[in-house]
This record gives C-alpha cells, structure tokens and sequence, in this order.
C-alpha cells in the first residue's frame, strides 16, 4: 500500500502535470530553485490545494476522506506561521489533538521535543519566527499523524534545533510514518531516503539524493557548480 499518490495533478501556470508515489515509512525530501512548484506540489498533496488529477493517502482517495479524519490522518507546518490570535504555545501545541478529541495527548512531550515549556504559556504572535516554527513542529508531532507535510520546516531554525527537525523526521520515518519536506539545504537534502527535485513547475527526477543531485542537474537546475570539499561537519552530541 503505498502513503502517497498523486496523480495527474497540475495547477495551470505553476505547476506542470505529474504523477508519483511514496512508500510508507520515507523520509522525503522536495527541492528545487524558488518558484518551482514545491509549496504547490505540497498544498495538492495535503489537501490544502485543489490540482485535480487523483490524490490518494494510503490508497483510499482524499475527496472520500472527511476533515477530521484527514486532521488525525496527517500533519501540515506551514512555511511560514502567521498567527492573528495571541493563543499560548500551548494551546497551539494542543490544537494538534483537536481530530483526536482535544485530549492533549504527548503534548507535553511535543512541547520538551522543540524545548517550548519555559515559552508554554506565551502568546504566539509574540514569538521569533524560529521559535513559531518550533511551534508548529511541535503540534505536528502532537498530531502523531501518519503523513507529514513539512514546507520549509528548518529554514528558520539554528543548526541545534535544525538537526533536531531531521531527527524527528527520521524518527518518525523509522515507526512507519511518510514525511515530506520542502527544503533549500542542499546539504541536509542529502540525508533523506528520497529527494523530488522541480524545476519552472516540473517534475525533474525522483530517486535517491545522489542521483537526484548530480552535478549536471546542480548546474542545469539551479546553477551551481559542485565542488568536493572538506568542510566542518555539525551534529548533535
Ligand atoms: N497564490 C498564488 N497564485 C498564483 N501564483 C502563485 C501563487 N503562489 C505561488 N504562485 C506561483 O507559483 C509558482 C510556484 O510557487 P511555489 O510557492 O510553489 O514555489 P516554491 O518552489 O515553493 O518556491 P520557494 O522556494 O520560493 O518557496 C511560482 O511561479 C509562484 O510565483
């Protein structure tokens, strides 16, 4: 059975049409130069956006699924977290249980995860943005939903908390669960099991990191040329 489907889904002007298929249990990654598609590819895939084509979750197709099944079937961090309403941390945390009930269940763990219990009861609008996406990392995990959609979930957080998204997301990948994240660490790209890479809206390749990223797709995509190095390596103790 597969996590994913999408088929035949387009958007006229911004994304082309085009199908694929992820397995249960895949660390995915979307990459490609702004503008290409990810975001929109992302919102299709999570329901947020309508592309046509046929979009299924673990086979059964998502026009059949009702809301508050899709809320406990999946979890979705926005690219960027706007928040009109000075809800606590805490309560947004919690609105990751709302498909289950409200019943507050690994919040507080969720909440230990992305180091917010000295911000709990803070308003969100009155938070940095890294802190906000923690936020929203946070109530993704409270979810625990068996898709994730993850637009840009590290770009604003520090190397620690960056490299504690990662391993939450191979966590995750590792109990059987399918994360796909749009990211523009080209580097952290090359951890995950997967990468989609778009270009001006089209589905470039799909496979593993090394042979999505070859030197002539990094010249020809996104004009950059790769170079071999020694370099600093960070990671968590
Ligand atoms: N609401 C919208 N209405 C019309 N066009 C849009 C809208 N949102 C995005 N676009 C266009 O669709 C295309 C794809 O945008 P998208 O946001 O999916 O790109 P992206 O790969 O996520 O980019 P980035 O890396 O900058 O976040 C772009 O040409 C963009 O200008």
């Amino acid at each position: 059975m597969k996590a994913l489907e999408l088929n035949n889904v387009a958007v006229a002007g911004r994304l082309e049409p085009m199908s694929l298929a992820l397995e249960p249990g895949q660390l995915v990654g979307l990459v490609g130069p702004n503008g290409s598609g990810k975001s929109t590819l992302l919102s299709i895939a999570a329901g947020l956006l309508d592309g046509g084509g046929d979009v299924r979750w673990g086979g059964k197709p998502l026009a059949g699924i009702p809301m508050v099944e899709r809320g406990r079937l999946a979890a979705w961090v926005p690219q960027e977290a706007r928040f009109e309403f000075g809800f606590s941390v805490r309560e947004v945390v919690g609105q990751g249980r709302f498909a289950h009930g409200d019943d507050d269940e690994g919040v507080a763990e969720a909440l230990a995860r992305f180091d917010l219990e000295a911000l709990a009861e803070r308003p969100v609008n009155r938070l940095s943005g890294g802190e906000r996406q923690r936020v929203m990392l946070a109530r993704a995990l409270a979810t625990d939903a068996r898709l994730h959609f993850w637009d840009e979930p590290l770009a604003a957080l520090d190397v620690r908390h960056g490299l504690a998204g990662l391993k939450l997301a191979a966590e995750l990948t590792g109990r059987g669960k399918t994360v796909v994240m749009s990211l523009h660490d080209l580097r952290a790209a090359h951890c995950l099991d997967r990468l989609i890479l778009l270009d001006r809206g089209k589905l470039v390749a799909i496979d593993r990191p090394e042979a999505v990223l070859t030197a002539e797709r990094l010249s020809a995509v996104f004009g950059v040329r790769l170079r071999h190095g020694e370099g600093p390596i960070l990671e968590l103790p």
